[in-house]
């Protein structure tokens, strides 16, 4: 039976935790970012800048080696692997146990990097995002959704949905078709839009918040940096995709007043993470 459940604050504080004062960085959650290639390493300084400003204590990136110089200037709390290849991602590896990890923005479709993808999701166990080009690969590969791990959470746009799920002719189809991808695969599918829902099965989930100054580059790639420092500070699956849909959006609302839609940059939703949580206490 389908539920159908509104994302406002109230949903929210039912599992909302502030921070422990005596927490500190070493357990406060390692986020891991996988991503970028050439000319799209900025995707990458998004997620990861907007890992860190969600809270987790630690954020490592894997990128390619032409964008270690652009990470470690953007963002100096940012720690930075690379691939051996300049230009795209080739093999992913990396020697520590992050607590979850993003992947996908920025990250092309090469065929190195398909290769990379799919060693990746053979052997990864780690709490997982995936997003943006990572799910472009999934959909030409769709073999590889066996190899979802329970629990992933994927956060396809409308377009990147229809590659993962074929065409649909009417709204109503296009959830019954997202429902079904997600029991059959046992992941969570946040279906970006305006309004984002989230489907967990047959629970269907809305959000409540965020405006059109989110129709802008690189806001996905927020979003999911997001969504993977919720999952590293150890918030279960659906609560991360939940929690992280509604602040990234609440960003939007409480900015749109200073900055009008149109200046409004995906920079703008990580300057704003703070008041979005301040709201929270
Ligand atoms: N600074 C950087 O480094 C940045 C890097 N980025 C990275 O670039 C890579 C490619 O990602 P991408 O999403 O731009 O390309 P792609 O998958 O072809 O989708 C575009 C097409 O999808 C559609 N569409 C999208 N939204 C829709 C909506 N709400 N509602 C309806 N349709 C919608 C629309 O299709 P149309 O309507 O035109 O047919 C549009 O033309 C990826 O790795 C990403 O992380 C970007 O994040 C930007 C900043
Ligand atoms: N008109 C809108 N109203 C509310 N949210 C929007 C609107 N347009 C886009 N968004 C949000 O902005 C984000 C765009 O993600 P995406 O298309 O992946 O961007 P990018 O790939 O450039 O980072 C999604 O979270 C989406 O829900
Ligand atoms: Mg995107």
């Amino acid at each position: 039976m389908i539920t159908s459940v509104s994302i406002d604050k109230n949903e929210i504080l039912k599992f909302y935790k502030p921070i422990a004062v005596d927490t500190h960085k070493g357990i406060q959650g390692h986020a891991l970012l996988i991503g970028g290639s050439y000319g799209k390493i900025g995707a990458v300084c998004l997620s990861s800048k907007a890992a860190l400003k969600t809270g987790c204590g630690l954020v490592t990136v894997f990128i390619p080696k032409c964008g270690y110089e652009i990470l470690q200037i953007a963002i100096p709390e940012v720690m930075v692997l690379t691939d051996a290849k300049k230009r795209c991602i080739s093999n992913i590896s990396f020697d520590f146990q992050p607590n979850a990890i993003g992947i996908g923005p920025g990250i092309g479709q090469h065929e190195l990097t398909q290769k990379a993808f799919l060693k990746f999701l053979k052997t990864n166990t780690t709490p997982l995002v995936i997003d943006a080009d990572a799910l472009n690969i999934l959909s030409q590969n769709k073999a590889w959704f066996l190899l979802l791990q329970s629990g992933s959470i994927l956060t396809p746009h409308p377009k990147e949905l229809e590659r993962l799920i074929g065409k649909w002719t009417s709204e109503e189809e296009k959830f019954e078709k997202t429902i079904s991808f997600s029991l059959q695969y046992n992941v969570i599918i946040v279906m970006k839009g305006a309004p984002t829902h989230i489907i967990d099965g047959e629970t269907i989930y809305k959000n409540t918040t965020g405006n059109p100054a989110l129709a802008t580059a690189g806001s996905g790639d927020v979003l999911t940096g997001i969504i993977t420092s919720l999952l590293a500070q150890g918030h279960e699956p659906i609560q991360a995709a939940i929690l992280g849909v509604y602040l990234h959006g609440l960003t939007a609302d409480i900015a749109v007043s200073k900055t009008g839609i149109q200046s409004f940059i995906a920079s703008d939703i990580i300057d704003h993470l703070g008041e979005a949580f301040l709201s929270l206490e």
